[in-house]
């Protein structure tokens, strides 16, 4: 087994910023790079960009880096797998789990290329969202469950950012237009109300002009019991 060269990172820590690795970038909630411990196995932060992104997406993330100065936004990091430490144990003793992040499971440009960024005073994050041919559902049209999948996730990291822990225990979303493939779109997520473990939360998804919306959605997180755990 290969020595150690970073510490192990807690998944909601990275997150938020709080434990080791590569060294955050200004704005960042997290590092750029992982280095899982026991496999000398490096997973890179996908929510920067790459080349499949279009001029559109790498504007809005240069506009929010730009606000991410000041400490009042800041990017959310994304990686492909969940660190060792926090999997279940499905995988043989030194050998990486088969096992993906669903939305950080295509090749680059694919499926799923996004970047958030949270703001953690007003607790809202907005996710830039460009869906890849491999997420068609009607010919040139955005599959509504790749649609789903992205309000999911950034509704969930919008109540992960307070710290908590959870899952997804209802979504119900109104597909009102239709998503052109590979187009850009801007989702909006807000926390409306915690009540004890339940996070509520809402979601609209527009163009980037704003003219159209193209969904809005609500959903219920719920952040584990300890005693169930
Ligand atoms: C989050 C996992 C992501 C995995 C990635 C890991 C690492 C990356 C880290 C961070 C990534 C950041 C963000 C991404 C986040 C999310 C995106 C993906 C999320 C998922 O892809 S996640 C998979 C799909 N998701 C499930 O697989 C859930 C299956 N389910 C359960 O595991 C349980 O069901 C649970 C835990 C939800 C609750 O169970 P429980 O035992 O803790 O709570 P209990 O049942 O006691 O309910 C307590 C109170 O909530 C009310 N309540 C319950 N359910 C309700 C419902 N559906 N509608 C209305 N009210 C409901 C009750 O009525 C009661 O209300 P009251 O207290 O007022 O009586």
């Amino acid at each position: 087994m290969l020595r150690s060269c970073a510490p192990r990172l807690r998944t909601l820590g990275a997150l938020r910023g709080l434990t080791g690795g590569a060294r955050p970038a200004v704005g960042d909630a997290g590092p750029a790079l992982r280095l899982f411990s026991s496999e000398k196995f490096i997973d890179k932060d996908r929510s920067l960009p790459n080349p499949s992104w279009s001029k559109e997406i790498r504007l809005l993330f240069d506009q929010f880096m730009k606000k991410c100065e000041d400490g009042s936004w800041k990017r959310v990091p994304s990686y492909r797998y969940i660190s060792p430490q926090d999997s279940k144990p499905t995988k043989e003793e030194g050998q990486m789990s088969r096992a993906r992040i669903f939305s950080r499971s295509y090749d680059d440009g694919l499926g799923f290329e996004f970047v958030m960024f949270h703001n953690d005073v007003e607790k809202r994050t907005v996710c830039f969202f460009q869906g890849g041919p491999h997420l068609q559902g009607p010919s040139g049209l955005l599959h509504g469950g790749a649609l789903a999948t992205m309000i999911d996730v950034t509704g969930g990291v919008t109540a992960v950012m307070t710290g908590e822990f959870v899952m997804t225990a209802n979504l119900n979303i109104n597909f009102k237009r239709p998503i052109p493939l590979g187009s850009v779109i801007v989702i909006n997520s807000q926390i409306d109300k915690v009540e004890g473990r339940k996070f509520f939360v809402s979601c609209d998804v527009q163009s980037v002009d704003e003219k159209t919306l193209y969904s809005n959605a609500t959903g219920l997180f719920i952040s584990l019991d300890p005693e169930k755990k």
